[in-house]
């Protein structure tokens, strides 16, 4: 893991000292795990700039903490800020105010697939790994043990715009992987999935976890609590941690 880094909420480098002053166990650990990703006071309202536009207040404080290690749930209704949440923790959007610390490699797979349709697998990988640095033997390694525990060996040469809906859906959430991030950000990662894929993605994510990743799964519906370390509810724009049984 890679020393140290903080970041504003847009994700730009800023100083540790005054974003993490109030956190509470800054650097900390939990059950076992180190902080590898804290978001903290994040506060987010969609428009109302415009004549005739209404403001969407989405989030109003949010304080959270992944651990690596770990696999953190976070819940809630249709609308509630989920995905929101997760692109300002993984930098692609920013805050209006607010700070993110990432500790580390981030990888994020969104729910909407971000996926060129004219490239077939295969090249997808390649246009990810070269992102993240990887040269092409690392990238190759990686690309056929996610598609091998992921099953779609046999579509490395499809195009994305021919895949099914589950097995873009694979491809989207292996090149999130491919570079071996610290912190995984999960957007309803397993949409789509047949009971098998479903069963290979915990197995995949218990692997990563045991490996010391930090992973958050955001989901308007957590089917099983027991595979999570702890969960976060998100409502009315704030975060609540969830106790086991809930
Ligand atoms: N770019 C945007 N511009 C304006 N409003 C937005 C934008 N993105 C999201 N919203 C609004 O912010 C609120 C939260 O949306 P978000 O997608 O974060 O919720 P969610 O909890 O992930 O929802 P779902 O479970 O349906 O995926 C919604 O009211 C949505 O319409």
């Amino acid at each position: 893991m890679s020393p140290d880094s903080t970041h504003d909420s847009s994700g730009h480098a800023t100083s540790r000292g005054d974003a993490t002053a109030d956190a509470p166990d800054a650097g900390g650990t939990r059950d076992g795990g180190n902080v590898v990703l804290r978001g903290t006071d994040l506060c987010k309202t969609y428009g109302g700039s415009l004549p005739f536009t209404a403001a969407t207040e989405v989030l109003d404080g949010v304080n959270v903490e992944l651990y690596g290690g770990q696999i953190t749930g976070i819940v809630g209704a249709n609308g509630s800020g989920k995905s929101t949440l997760l692109k300002i923790l993984a930098g692609i959007d920013s805050a209006d105010s607010g700070t993110v610390e990432r500790i580390g490699d981030v990888g994020w797979c969104p729910q909407s697939s971000r996926l060129y349709e004219r490239l077939t697998v295969r090249e997808t990988f390649e246009l990810f790994g070269t992102g993240h640095g990887l040269d092409d033997d690392a990238i190759e390694d990686r690309m056929h043990d996610i598609a091998d525990r992921l099953d779609f060996v046999s579509d490395l040469d499809t195009l994305v715009e021919d895949l099914s809906g589950g097995n873009r859906q694979k491809v989207n959430l292996g090149v999130s992987l491919v570079h071996e991030p610290d912190v995984l950000l999960l957007d309803e990662p397993y949409t789509g999935f047949d009971w098998e894929t479903y069963l290979a993605f915990w197995e995949l994510t218990d692997d990563l976890k045991a490996s010391g990743t930090g992973i958050a799964i955001v989901s308007h519906l957590l089917r099983k609590r027991d595979r999570f370390d702890r969960v976060y509810e998100l409502e009315d724009g704030t975060l609540r941690e969830a106790e086991r049984d809930e």
